[in-house]
């Protein structure tokens, strides 16, 4: 028999297993810390080096792009430039991949353009308005077009069609489904929702996976192109893939199964958004023979966290139960704060200056980098006390999600000119920036456009140049759209100058910026978003400044690109930097390019959700607002509070997933949040909210008394004038804080 390589002995014997099982169906199902992510990086770096297997052939998928990139990462470190081969990728972004290569296939355009949530409502709002029933019992006024998106995101996921959809809704009603009022308006709108986007050349999120799995179902030369491709494939967070996803997974494992997939049924917390946990918990039926390796052991926490966990998670009745220990130290107590207000500051204040006091303290006590600090919330909402006292602090700090770049105005406003540059069919867009800036076509003489382009069922943008032979529109309107097609179609012919220049090898680097600065010259965008802010000179500057590092975006893209081109021989998988694939990356990821910055100073306090953190680990963590309500997330939100508070999660979650247990499922979150930590946990929640002028009493989150009281070290009060430190503890404080005093006279002379 052959000896193990040697860095295999940084695995322990299951780990292991898992990592020498190459060939067919392999589940590794695992607690938080227990080295999941770490045995696929093994796993890989074993294919490679001792196994002989071309990088190109291993596919590794997982859940965010922030994981996807940290993967990269430690197979980089551990087996160097050949790593490059490996594609690391979120099923989304690989479903983006296949429908460019072979979307054609399904009819879809090379530069098909993917709808953000604004794009699909203004869809969605247009369908309604124009071509279905909205019912009494919806109700006109009341109607919320996001709710039937979210019915029509939840079949996709599903992989149900707008046939079954409409069979599906029609025996709901037949049993009385009373949540069918909208799902009978969503079965309405879902087909022709579907004629929309595919007229327009786009698709939406849901699409990147819905359309490849059709794709590979249907054209079998594809799926074989592909099982010859990727020969290896590997699932992260295994338990958070949704219907959609699994059928994505299975075709492309293909006849070989060569497909080792790893997660931990207590870590599912995307049922809100289709996910399935059944998927991994019957791998072994959907993969018969399946390897199945359990880790038991935890490498990342502390005892006390661990039991924390531990003891959390046990609250959950139906759940495959797993023991999970540690080596680790047993560590100090888990910090709780209930936090009240004092004085003109509210306990929400407080609680997020106690945050960055503590940061302050903890980080030279325990010789500690900023990157080292994470703190975590249950709704993006609840980042901005946080991010005010860091600022006040003088802590730098970086937030994950959140508003994401993509969907501010300016740059949405942006973005849609070069969509209808790339791909003049792309309605919404069209209809974005046709009057903006303000050039004189309003309302009614875009409907009677509208109404010509439908009558001679031509695009929209087509019917823009032949203005003059459309009755009823004015001649002072009609020069108007004139000039307005004639200086796009001149940045058009200027685009794809540039574009074939970049492709023809006749100039590099920083080509396209060039040309997006040069657009937003001539459209006077910057004059438009001052105009839009003319209350406020200091936002309309911001505004502008958010504009430009958009259009610097293009730039580092372009550069980025050229960077990561490969020796010659491998060179069919890279694409010299072309406007669609940048489009096509602001949609999918809305932080690429802030990563980007901020790996030139990696040590930053991390802001995120529990959601975003899964995966991720920290020396030192802190989880605000347990509160009820908060967490567990208040499942009788009104419409409008629950839209605010995330959009997404409060809809899907509790008006589509009657299925699955609400609390159950924030507990599991919880459970992610708590296991993020490695050596200290922080939690906090306050005793009163403000909301208005009334001070509103909370009660903490019932989470907490599951934690065994002795883990625990609680405070009460107002807190930020004490210290969290122990008289051990801030003995040591003062006594490094002098010798760095010291340091600091001594040096400066
Ligand atoms: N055998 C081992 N020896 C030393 N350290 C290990 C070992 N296995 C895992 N670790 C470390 O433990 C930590 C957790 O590992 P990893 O992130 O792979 O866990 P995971 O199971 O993927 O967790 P999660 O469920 O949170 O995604 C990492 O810092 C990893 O390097
Ligand atoms: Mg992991």
């Amino acid at each position: 028999m052959q000896a193990i390589p040697q860095y295999l002995l940084e695995l322990n014997p299951e780990q292991r297993e898992a990592a020498l099982a190459t060939e067919g169906p392999v589940l590794v199902l695992a607690g938080a810390g227990s080295g999941k992510t770490r045995t696929l990086v093994y796993r890989i770096r074993y294919l490679i080096e001792d196994k002989g297997i071309n990088p190109r052939a291993i596919l590794a998928v997982t859940f965010t792009n922030k994981a996807a990139a940290e993967m990269r990462e430690r197979v980089a470190k551990m087996v160097g430039r050949t790593a490059k081969g490996v594609t690391l990728s979120t099923f989304h972004s690989l479903g983006a991949r296949l429908l460019r290569d072979y979307g054609d296939r399904l009819g879809m355009p090379k530069d098909f353009t993917i709808y953000p949530t604004s794009d699909q409502v203004q869809a969605i709002k247009r369908i309604v308005a124009e071509e279905v029933h909205i019912s009494a019992t919806v109700g006109e006024d009341t109607f919320d077009f996001k709710k039937v998106l979210f019915t029509i995101g939840d079949w996709k996921n599903r992989l149900i069609t707008p046939e079954q959809a409409a069979v599906e809704v029609a025996e709901g009603q037949i049993r009385g489904d009373r949540r069918d009022d909208y799902a009978v308006l969503a079965a309405d709108v879902y087909p022709r929702y579907e004629q929309t986007l595919r007229a327009a050349g786009a698709c939406d999120f849901d699409d990147l996976l819905v359309l490849p799995v059709k794709l590979l179902r249907e054209h079998m030369d594809v799926r074989e192109k592909l099982w010859k491709r990727w020969r290896y494939l590997m699932v992260d967070e295994y338990q958070d893939t949704n219907g959609a996803q699994f059928e994505m997974a299975r075709l492309m494992a293909g006849p070989l199964k060569n497909l080792c997939v790893v997660g931990d049924d207590d870590q599912s917390i995307y049922a809100w958004r289709g996910a399935d946990v059944t998927n991994i918990l019957d791998f072994e039926r959907h993969y018969p023979g399946a390897r199945v390796v359990i880790l038991e052991e935890n490498y990342r926490s502390t005892q006390r966290i661990l039991e924390a966990a531990n003891g959390v998670i046990a609250n959950n009745t139906t759940r495959k139960a797993k023991t999970l220990r540690t080596g680790n130290a047993i560590g100090p107590k888990i910090d709780y704060w209930l936090m009240e207000e004092h004085g003109v500051k509210s306990a929400e204040e407080l609680e997020a200056e106690m945050i960055a006091r503590e940061i302050g303290i903890r980080a030279p006590l325990e010789k500690l980098t900023r990157g080292d600090f994470a703190v975590l919330y249950r709704t993006n909402l609840q980042a901005k006390p946080i991010e005010e006292a860091l600022r006040a602090a003088n802590i730098p700090y970086r937030v994950i999600g959140g508003q994401s770049f993509f969907d501010r105005k300016e740059v949405a406003d942006l973005v849609a000119y070069l969509r209808v540059i790339v791909n003049p069919r792309d309605e919404v867009s069209l209809r974005r920036i046709i009057n903006y800036p303000t050039r004189g076509i309003g309302r009614t003489t875009l409907l009677k456009l509208i109404d010509a382009a439908r009558a001679a069922q031509q695009p929209l943008y087509e019917t823009l140049k032949r203005v003059d032979t459309i009755e009823g529109v004015t001649r002072g309107t009609g020069e108007a759209v004139r000039s307005f097609v004639e200086m796009m179609e001149e940045m058009r012919l200027e685009f794809h100058a540039t574009q074939a220049a970049i492709e023809h090898g006749i100039t590099t680097q920083r080509t396209l910026v060039g040309f997006v600065r040069e657009l937003v010259k001539r459209v006077r965008l910057e004059d438009a978003v001052r105009a839009d802010n003319a209350k406020s000179e200091k936002a309309a500057a911001v505004r502008v400044e958010i504009l430009r590092e958009f259009v610097e975006g293009v730039g580092r893209f372009e550069e980025r690109t050229w960077a990561e081109r490969p020796p010659l021989d491998e060179e069919d998988d890279w694409n010299p930097p072309a406007l669609r694939t940048f489009l096509e990356r602001v949609s999918l990821t809305d932080d690429d390019d802030r990563k980007e910055k901020e790996e030139e100073n990696p040590d930053l306090v991390t802001l995120m959700t529990m959601h975003s953190a899964k995966g991720l680990e920290f020396p030192h963590v802190f989880i605000v607002g347990l509160e009820e309500e908060i967490l567990p997330h208040s499942r009788s939100m009104s419409a409008s509070a629950a839209a605010e508070a995330d959009a997404e999660e409060s809809w899907q979650k509790f008006e589509l997933n009657g299925g699955t247990d609400p609390i159950a499922e924030e507990r599991r979150l919880f459970y992610v949040g708590i296991t993020r930590a490695r050596h200290r946990l922080t939690l906090s929640g306050c005793a009163t909210r403000r909301s208005r002028e009334n001070v509103k009493p909370r009660k903490p989150s019932r989470f907490l008394s599951e934690i065994s009281p002795d883990l625990l070290d609680q405070r009460a009060g107002a807190l930020t004038r004490q210290s969290s430190l122990s008289p051990e503890e801030s003995q040591n404080f003062r006594k490094n804080l002098f010798a760095d005093l010291r340091k600091q006279l001594q040096g400066g002379g």
